[in-house]
Order: structure tokens, then C-alpha cells, then sequence
């Protein structure tokens, strides 16, 4: 339902205004140029370029208070954001919750929708990349939980949140978790596909997005935030696939390739392609967590969307209410200062010994560009193995998952050798995990 592009212009800052009806002043606010910012938001340096566009640090004026401005590119939206992003802006907007990060205002300037959200300190990517900090059980509990909180919120609204990764998990001055981002993707579409940063996304994917669904639910969300767990307790992403198919051919070597059972309905997604077997490992040979902690892990890691445990219920699961408890949030370990422990990485993160923490720096994750081939869904990566929809037995005599990347388009120069994955090797998986892509990114 776009806009009509006759009314376009007009009508959304009408529309916007509604969204801010404390605001002056009518539907010239272009007008004003540069004063429109000023106005109220005084605009400081700039925090750095995420999938929509750039963030810059503000004050609001109004309030004091320091603010995050999101100035998002309309693009493919030339004829203004329609009235379901419009609705949708103002559901965020009522959206209030502690572990929800806040959205102030929202207003057009210069062709762009500018959205104030209250400033973050940190995020819990920092969290989980700086060495300098040892995250105990509790800890883990504290940021799961909180994270679960503002899924369980947003989901009893019917937001979903489709983009959940660490550094949408902000962190604030006293140590709450908020969910940023929170339905942006379902306004403004899902992330440009041309950016490096949907790499990253493709790493919390559900299984369900990757075979194509089209109706998923907030089981998407949920499977995100057991990536996050995971994470959390590995200190570094967990099932880092370099293509779709990829990324289900590490799912499958982690959690066994799903029986008809375990999903009845995989077989008739869009994109479904039949995936060798692979026994599933136990999750105690890849974690070192409580049983509580595997527990609920196992449970966000169902396969079956259905069956996936709910962010609700992930809450009243007895691994929050065990001991140890959740650390308060303001007694949680954070990084001294936003972007510290990302510009001055420890010594052992090249070491083979230590546990690695493989995606890559903040910078490139920002500002790369397009690269094309790293995209398509898992229908389109299947190559010659769609045609057989068997991707075990299309991929080659060892039946390894079909590697999709040209690395050499991407940084001149062929990848590290890459382990394979579709081995049931059960003594070697967690290595192999572990070894998996740093393909190329500190070129
Ligand atoms: N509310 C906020 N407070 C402080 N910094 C923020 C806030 N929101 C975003 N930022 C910072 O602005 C930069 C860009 O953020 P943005 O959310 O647009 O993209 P991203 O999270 O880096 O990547 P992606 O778009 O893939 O999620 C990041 O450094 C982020 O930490």
C-alpha cells in the first residue's frame, strides 16, 4: 500500500506530524532547512552507518536529554513512507518498555525520516568482543533475560523484531538491555540485501527463513536470541554460515539434520532443499553451560517454529528462577567507553588457542559495500544442487555443503581453506565450529 506519489509529499509530513503533535508549525518543515534539526535537536558527531542509513549523536533541547538520531534513506521509497510505516512508526512509539529502547520522536527532513531514539552507551556486541571483561553465568542470565523481556513485550503486540543481533542489543548507562531496531525491517523492508551487514543477520537466521518461509512468527525472534545465548556463552557467534545454504549446513552439523518428525512441514517451504543426514551432537559437547542453560537453549533452538518455545515462556523457564540468579543490571560488566574494546583488540584474538571472535570490526561492518555475491536465498545459492533438491548429494563426492562466496571478487584473493561440515564426525564438530570462517575479514 505505497503512498500515491501526487499526495506524497505533503501527506507524509502530515502524517509525520501526527507522529509528533508537541511539534510547531505545519507541513513546511523542509522549509526550515537546516533549522528543522536545530530546532529542537542539536546535532553533535556521528555514531556511525548501519543498514538504514547513518545514526548521529543529538541533544533534544527540549529535554536535555542526549539522543540517538537515526536519519534513515528513503531510496526505494521515493514516494514518501507509506501510510503502514507510518501506523507502524506510531505502534513504536507507543511501544514503551524498560527493555525496549525508547523511540522520542520522528520527523521528515530533507527527503529523509529522522528517528530520535534515547541515547545508548554500549551495545552487547562491545560486550561480547572485549576481552577485558569475564561474563559469568549470572551475567549471561542478566542480558538473556532482559533480552527475552523485550521480545515477550513486542511479541504480545505482534511486532516482531526479524533483525535480532548483538549490536541491535543496546546497552544503557545503568546496564539495561534494550531492543534497538525494534520493526524497523517490517517498515522499511528487510535490510538492503546489498550490504555486508546482512552477512552478519544471516548468522541468527532461523532455519524456517532460510528454506524461504514467507509466514513466520515470532519463533524467528526467538531462534535469534538462542544465536545470542550462545554466543553469549561462546564469545563469539555461533553458527557463522558464509551462504544460506551455508548457514543451514552449519545448523544441521550443530543440532543434526531435522527428521520429518522433528518438522513435519519443512518439506514444503519454498526454498527446502534435502540436506544429507547428520546426527545431532550433544549440546554438551558444544557448550559449557548448566543444565538449566541447555535446557532452554535446546528448547529456542527447536526446529519446528510451532513447537519453539515462546519468548514468554523462554522468561518462566526454571533457568532464571535457579541459582545463580540474574545480576542486576547495574552491576553488569561493560566496556568503559563505546567503541574501546573494539578499536584495541587483545593480543590472543589472533591466537589459535584462545577463543576467537570472528566477525568482523565495527568499521568494515559499516561502511563496506555492496558486494552482490554474497547474497540469495538458500533457493537461488542451491546452484546445481536445487536442481536435485539433495544438496548432500549435489555438492561433490564428499557431499560438503556448497560454499557460495567468490572470495576472490570480494578481497582479490582465495579464501583460507575451510574446514567441511557435513561430516558426523562427533569428535571433531566442535572444533571445526570453532575454526570456522574468519574467511578474509581482517584483509
Ligand atoms: N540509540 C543509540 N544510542 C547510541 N548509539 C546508537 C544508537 N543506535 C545506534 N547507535 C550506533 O549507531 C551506529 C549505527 O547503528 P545502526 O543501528 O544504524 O546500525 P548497526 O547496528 O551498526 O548495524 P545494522 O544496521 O546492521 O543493525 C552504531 O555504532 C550504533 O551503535
Amino acid at each position: 500500500m505505497a503512498m500515491m506519489a501526487s499526495s506524497s509529499s505533503q501527506q507524509q509530513q502530515q502524517n509525520l506530524q501526527s507522529l509528533n503533535p508537541n511539534r510547531g508549525g505545519g507541513g513546511g518543515e523542509e522549509d526550515k532547512g537546516e533549522k528543522i534539526v536545530a530546532d529542537r535537536y542539536l546535532k553533535r558527531e556521528l555514531l556511525g552507518e548501519g543498514t538504514y542509513g547513518v545514526v548521529f549523536k543529538a541533544l533534544d533541547t527540549k529535554t536535555g536529554q542526549t539522543v540517538a538520531i537515526k536519519k534513515i534513506r528513503l531510496g526505494k521509497h521515493k514516494e514518501g513512507v507509506n501510510f503502514t510505516a507510518l501506523r507502524e512508526i506510531k505502534l513504536l512509539k507507543e511501544l514503551k518498555d524498560p527493555n525496549i529502547i525508547e523511540l522520542i520522536d520522528a520527523f521528515p527532513h530533507k527527503g529523509n525520516l529522522h528517528l530520535v531514539f534515547e541515547f545508548m552507551e554500549t551495545d552487547l556486541e562491545a560486550v561480547i568482543r572485549d576481552r577485558n571483561i569475564l561474563l559469568s553465568p549470572a551475567d549471561i542470565k542478566s542480558y538473556m533475560q532482559m533480552t527475552l523481556k523485550g521480545l515477550a513485550v513486542c511479541h504480545k503486540k505482534w511486532v516482531l523484531h526479524r533483525d535480532m543481533k548483538p549490536n541491535n542489543l543496546l546497552i544503557s548507562a545503568d546496564g539495561q538491555l534494550k531492543l534497538g531496531d525494534f520493526g524497523l525491517a517490517r517498515i522499511f523492508g528487510s535490510p538492503d540485501r546489498k550490504f555486508t551487514h546482512q552477512v552478519f543477520a544471516r548468522w541468527y537466521r532461523a532455519p524456517e527463513l532460510l528454506f524461504g518461509s514467507k509466514q513466520y512468527g515470532p519463533g524467528v525472534d526467538v531462534w535469534a536470541a538462542g544465536c545470542i545465548f550462545a554466543e553469549l556463552l561462546l564469545r563469539r557467534p555461533f553458527l557463522q554460515g558464509s551462504s544460506d545454504i551455508d548457514q543451514l549446513g552449519k545448523i544441521f552439523a550443530a543440532f543434526g539434520t531435522p527428521k520429518p518428525s522433528q518438522w513435519a512441514d519443512m518439506v514444503y517451504l519454498p526454498d527446502y532443499v534435502e540436506y544429507q543426514h547428520v546426527p545431532a551432537p550433544s549440546l554438551r559437547s558444544l557448550f559449557t553451560a548448566s543444565d538449566d542453560a541447555l535446557d532452554l537453549l535446546s528448547r529456542m533452538f527447536t526446529y519446528d517454529p510451532k513447537a519453539r518455545i515462546s519468548a514468554q515462556q523462554a522468561l518462566e523457564h526454571r533457568y532464571f528462577s535457579s541459582q545463580p540468579l540474574p545480576t542486576i543490571p547495574e552491576k553488569l560488566p561493560r566496556p568503559h567507553r563505546k567503541g574501546d574494546s573494539l578499536n584495541h583488540y587483545p593480543s590472543d584474538f589472533v591466537s589459535q588457542d584462545a577463543p576467537l571472535v570472528l566477525s568482523p570490526s565495527r568499521k568494515m561492518r559499516r561502511v563496506t559495500p555492496h558486494h552482490g555475491a554474497f547474497e540469495g536465498n538458500a533457493h537461488e545459492k542451491a546452484g546445481h544442487a536445487r536442481d536435485s533438491r539433495h544438496v548432500g548429494e549435489s555438492t561433490g563426492p564428499s557431499g560438503n555443503i556448497l560454499m557460495s562466496i567468490d572470495f576472490e571478487a570480494l578481497h582479490g584473493s582465495r579464501p583460507p581453506p575451510r574446514p567441511t561440515l557435513n561430516s558426523a564426525d562427533r569428535s571433531h564438530l566442535k572444533r571445526k565450529l570453532d575454526l570456522d570462517p574468519d574467511f578474509g575479514y581482517s584483509h
